[in-house]
């Protein structure tokens, strides 16, 4: 079965907050044990699940609410918080690969679907602003 993205509130209604709560915690508690992208986000959110974590998944709440449709008052700007990680493609296929399985483990089909949908959408967005080779500064002689 194929969600309605089009009717994204439909899909903030099937998850509810302690599901989608529960998918974002089981998310960073996976990618911050990875390889590739455990060290970017300890360097910037400290120790999980301590630190900088509480307010970053707090943030991660409310952007994902927003963009399934659910009550939100996130007002923040995904594009620039990107722009100095260091981050690059093969980060952005890592992190889509963890996302898609922890979905895989905690919805149905459908919902899990539409979420992995959204996010590789926002990930071209994302990349656009990523600068992963940021250029040498100068050397004076
Ligand atoms: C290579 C993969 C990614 C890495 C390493 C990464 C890392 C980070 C880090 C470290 C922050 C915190 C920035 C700060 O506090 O200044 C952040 C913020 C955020 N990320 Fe990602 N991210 C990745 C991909 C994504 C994707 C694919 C999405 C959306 C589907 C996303 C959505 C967000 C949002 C909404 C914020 C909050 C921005 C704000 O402050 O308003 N990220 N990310």
């Amino acid at each position: 079965m194929t969600l309605p993205l089009t009717h994204p509130d439909a899909l903030f209604a099937r998850l509810g907050d302690e599901t989608l709560r529960r998918v974002l915690w089981a998310f960073y508690a996976r990618a911050v044990q990875d390889d590739q992208l455990g060290p970017v986000f300890t360097r910037k959110l400290g120790p999980f699940p301590r630190g900088g974590w509480p307010l970053h998944i707090a943030r991660l709440e409310g952007f994902w609410r927003a963009v399934t449709g659910g009550p939100s008052a996130y007002r923040g700007q995904p594009g620039p918080a990107h722009a100095d990680l260091g981050i690059g493609a093969a980060h952005f296929d890592r992190w889509l690969t963890l996302w898609e399985e922890t979905l895989r483990e905690h919805l149905g089909p459908a919902e899990a679907q539409a979420l992995l949908t959204l996010a590789g959408r926002m990930r071209v967005n994302l990349e656009r602003h990523a600068r992963p080779f940021p250029p040498p500064t100068q050397e004076t002689p």
